[in-house]
């Protein structure tokens, strides 16, 4: 039998909606990928960095694998300091404690640490400026691996959502089930990403990394389109497979789904306008490509729980 590429990775933010996925793909592939260990929040809480170094030390893994984070981009605004003890101070503890043990390190970071006044798609060597304490907390979780300096990927991801967890596709199904009209912003542009197919293309990524490639990828579904996009796929769909699956009807139609503008729209925390992602640099280092995010809509759909 083929001896695994990793012998014991220790996966973060295991009830998270990467963590998950990635959880359940992981022990798909035990062969490949050997010994799994997860942590949840009660196990491991990142917002102290002892009890991290304990863990790293006691697990002894080759390789770590964060998922976990802050990610209440309103409510950060408030919070910076947890904000930061979990994105920056954290990501920089596990680097650290990695090194000590010569293992490697895959991180998560975001389109939020683009300031989104770009034309066209950003890749990764264009400036950062995030505008949300959110976004400054994920670029020093960056910086603070980079500068640790080990065999490290970070891999900026965007509008994740899938079938599992937290995210704006249950937010849509729920508002449209208690309303007739939404007011959903069109003029912030991105790529939605299902967590199926980030765990995939991680799992494609990691079979093929010998550690000599370091650095910052953009990991997006392929395509773009706005939140108001977004929203009016969720609902069409849903359309779609409702009849067929006895789900119960919507209250929005999607006519009835309004364009609104930022301004229209406050919130607590800046976001980019422009945050759309050219993925260029995975499918040249690792031929790995991600599907359209119509295709991976339909597809975290066939998971859905009934509705
Ligand atoms: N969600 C998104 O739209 C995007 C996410 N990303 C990045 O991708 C990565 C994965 O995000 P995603 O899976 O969606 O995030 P989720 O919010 O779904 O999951 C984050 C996980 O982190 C855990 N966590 C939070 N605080 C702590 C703590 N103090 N100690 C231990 N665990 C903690 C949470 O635990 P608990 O379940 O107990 O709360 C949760 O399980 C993150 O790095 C995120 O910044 C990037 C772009 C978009
Ligand atoms: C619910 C709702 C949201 N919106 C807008 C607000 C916002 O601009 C946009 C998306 O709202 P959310 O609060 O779900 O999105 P937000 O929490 O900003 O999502 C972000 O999360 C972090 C973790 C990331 O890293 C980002 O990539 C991105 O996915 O839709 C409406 O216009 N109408 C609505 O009814
Ligand atoms: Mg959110």
């Amino acid at each position: 039998m083929q001896s695994p590429h990793y012998k014991k990775i220790l996966l973060t933010g295991v009830n998270g909606q990467v963590g998950h996925a990635l959880q359940q793909a992981l022990a798909k592939q035990p062969a490949l990928f050997g010994e799994l260990v997860c942590l949840d929040r009660n196990k491991l809480d990142l917002s102290n960095p002892q009890a991290i170094r304990g863990a790293v030390q006691a697990i002894q893994p080759d390789l770590i694998i964060n998922p976990a984070a802050y990610t209440a981009v309103d409510k950060a605004e408030s919070e910076p300091d947890l904000a930061y003890a979990i994105n920056a101070i954290a990501p920089g503890v596990l680097a650290e404690e990695a090194a000590k043990l010569g293992a490697k390190l895959i991180h998560f970071s975001t389109d939020y640490v683009y300031a989104g006044n770009k034309v066209g798609a950003y890749v990764e060597n264009d400036a950062t400026a995030p505008l949300s304490v959110y976004g400054k907390s994920k670029l020093a979780g960056e910086e603070a691996i980079r500068s640790v300096g080990l065999p490290s990927l970070i891999f900026r991801t965007s509008w994740v959502y899938g079938a599992y967890g937290k995210n704006f596709l249950h937010t849509i199904l729920r508002l449209a089930k208690e309303r007739e009209q939404l007011r959903i912003v069109a003029d912030q542009v991105g790529a939605p990403t299902s967590s199926l197919c980030i765990a995939q293309a991680v799992l494609q990524v990691l079979a093929r990394w010998d550690g000599e490639r370091s650095g910052v990828y953009h990991l997006v579904n392929a395509g773009h389109t706005t939140w108001h996009g977004f929203a009016t796929a969720i609902v069409d769909a849903y359309a779609q497979l409702q009849l067929t699956h006895h789900w119960q009807p919507l209250k929005a139609l999607v006519a009835n789904i309004e364009a609104i503008t930022t301004a229209d729209y406050p919130t607590p925390a800046v976001r980019p306008a422009n945050s759309y992602l050219d993925c260029t640099k995975l499918s040249a280092d690792f031929s790995v490509q991600l599907p359209d995010w119509r295709e991976a809509l339909m597809a975290e759909f066939q998971a859905l729980p009934n509705q």
